[in-house]
Formats: C-alpha cells, sequence, structure tokens
C-alpha cells in the first residue's frame, strides 16, 4: 500500500482563499477582524512562525498588529498590555506566541487574554467547552488535524485513535478533540509500556514527540491513518517530523508531510478562530 499524502499547505490555501471572500463580505457590514501577535524575544523559529501569521492575515484581509517585546519584558508589562487590548473593541484576537522566557509565567499570561479574544483556544474556559463539546475557539493544531482528517473524510467514529505526546498545545487537546468525534483514544508519552504494542493497534496515529523519525512503518498497522506534527532540525537545518516518511509511506492509507503538513493547517485555523471572534464580537453589539 502506498499512502495519500495529505497536504495541509493545499487544504489551507484553499481555506485562505474562501476567508478572504468571508473577510470581504464582513467588510461591507463594516466588521473588520484585528488579530494582535505578541512576540517577546528572537528566538528565530518563533519570528518565522509569527511572520507566517502575519503573512496568512494579510492574504485574507484580516487587520494584524504585531507587537515585538525584547526578551527581557516584565511579566507585569506583558499582563498591562494584555489588559489594554482586552479592553480595546477593536481587537478580536490576541495571541501571545509560545514558548515564553523565563521570567514570565506561561499559565498567567493565557489566563489573562480574555476567552472571548483568545483565537489560540488555550484559556481554561475555551478548554472546558472543548472539553464539554460547545462551540468554542479550539487550539489551533489540533483543529487543523481534524480539518485535514475531514478533508479526506476519514472515518473517526469508532476508530482507535492513538496520540503519542501530552501537550498542552497538541497532544491532550488533539485526543478530546477526536474523542469528541466518538473515537476510542489513548494516550501514550514517556512512561508508556509497550509502545510499540498500541501504536501497531491504531487506526488513526497521531505523533506529537518532537524526536525525530521515532516511528516507522514496524510501528503502524497497515493502512493507518499517520499525522506527522513534529517540527526537527536536523544538524543541516533541514525540517523533519517525528515519522519516517519513505518507510511509513509505503504502508499507511493518509500521513501528513513535514513540512506542508499540519503546519500551515496551525496559521490557517488561527486566522478562522480571529474572524469567528469578529463575527461574535459583533453580534453582541
Ligand atoms: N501562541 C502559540 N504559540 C505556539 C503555537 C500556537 O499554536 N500558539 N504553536 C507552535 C508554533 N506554530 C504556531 O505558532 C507553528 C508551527 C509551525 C508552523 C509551520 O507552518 N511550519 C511549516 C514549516 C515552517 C518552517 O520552515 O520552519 C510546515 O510545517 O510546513 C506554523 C506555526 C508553538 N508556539
Amino acid at each position: 500500500m502506498t499512502a495519500e499524502i495529505i497536504y495541509g499547505s493545499e487544504l489551507a490555501q484553499s481555506l485562505r482563499d474562501e476567508m478572504k471572500e468571508e473577510v470581504t463580505e464582513l467588510k461591507k457590514q463594516s466588521i473588520v477582524p484585528k488579530l494582535v501577535v505578541v512576540l517577546i524575544g528572537d528566538d528565530p523559529a518563533s519570528k518565522s512562525y509569527v511572520s507566517g501569521k502575519e503573512k496568512a492575515a494579510q492574504y485574507i484581509g484580516i487587520d494584524s498588529e504585531l507587537i515585538l517585546l525584547p526578551s527581557d519584558t516584565t511579566e507585569k508589562d506583558l499582563l498591562d498590555r494584555i489588559d489594554q487590548y482586552n479592553q480595546d473593541e477593536s481587537i478580536n484576537g490576541i495571541l501571545v506566541q509560545l514558548p515564553l522566557p523565563d521570567q514570565i509565567d506561561e499559565q498567567k499570561v493565557i489566563e489573562a487574554i480574555s476567552p472571548e479574544k483568545d483565537v489560540d483556544g488555550f484559556h481554561p474556559i475555551n478548554i472546558g467547552r472543548m472539553l464539554t463539546n460547545q462551540d468554542t475557539f479550539l487550539p489551533c493544531t489540533p483543529f487543523g488535524i481534524l480539518t485535514m482528517l475531514k478533508s479526506k473524510s476519514i472515518e473517526i467514529e469508532g476508530k482507535h485513535a492513538v496520540v503519542l505526546g501530552r501537550s498542552h498545545i497538541v497532544g491532550k487537546p488533539v485526543g478530546q478533540l477526536l474523542l469528541n468525534e466518538n473515537a476510542t483514544v489513548t494516550y501514550c508519552h514517556s512512561r508508556t509500556k509497550n509502545l510499540k504494542e498500541i501504536t501497531r493497534s491504531a487506526d488513526i496515529l497521531i505523533v506529537a514527540i518532537g524526536r525525530a523519525s521515532m516511528i516507522d512503518a514496524d510501528d503502524i498497522k497497515e493502512g493507518a491513518t499517520v499525522i506527522d506534527v513534529g517540527v526537527n532540525r536536523t544538524e543541516e537545518g533541514k525540517l523533519t517530523g517525528d515519522v519516517d516518511f519513505e518507510s511509513v509511506k509505503e504502508k499507511a492509507s493518509y500521513l501528513t508531510p513535514v513540512p506542508k503538513g499540519v503546519g500551515p493547517m496551525t496559521i490557517t485555523m488561527l486566522m478562522k478562530n480571529t474572524i469567528k471572534a469578529a463575527i461574535r464580537h459583533n453580534s453582541k453589539k
């Protein structure tokens, strides 16, 4: 079997085209979605991600403002700024790029963002809404993964979904979204015993561990759907995933590449959440 490759980059482009039209229509009703992105410090990967967010917003017609702060920014300064953005009626979405420098408590920052402007979907209120399957802002990477699965009509209900990794941003929420779709979900992590036995029983395998080529063909079931969320840099600076693409391609039925897989969908779902925030804000006026 040779897997069909799910290019998130292509799906992202078609969704961005749809959103561009939607925003054009919203502007006719004087609704202009606005996103504020805060970047602290000069981590090259974070800089590249926020630049991708700026470009996507610009393409779609979302008003975006990038706030660049020095790496010694204090927690108080950041919290004061968030307070100011929360109160600014023209701003619909606030995103603080993670990770943050050590002097700033990430959880405090996440909880300071108004849940109505939390387009990252990280606020405990929005996580609670996701757990209880209510309409909310879904975290962008898990939302992107679900959208990719649905774009190929991959059956989720009743399937065994195995999630490798339990991060707050990807692992935990993606498992919850799959559970909301009636999958049977197993989480695996560094303390999991008999890992291979579990991954080999997965119909849908989500790999978000952060170790290059950790999963190969021997670790998966014939015909499985494999979603690679890994972002690893080789010594030569090449980007690679957590999955050994060449070997898994010969055994899986669907497979996402790195790059051009899940990454571009993360940014696209952020745009979707920002438009949703703008529409919601306007309907409450
Ligand atoms: N506040 C947040 N911080 C972080 C999030 C997040 O969702 N919210 N997620 C990650 C990083 N991330 C978005 O911010 C992100 C990661 C990867 C990509 C992407 O498009 N990757 C490309 C390759 C880009 C490259 O060459 O480096 C791909 O996979 O094709 C976009 C966004 C951590 N922080």
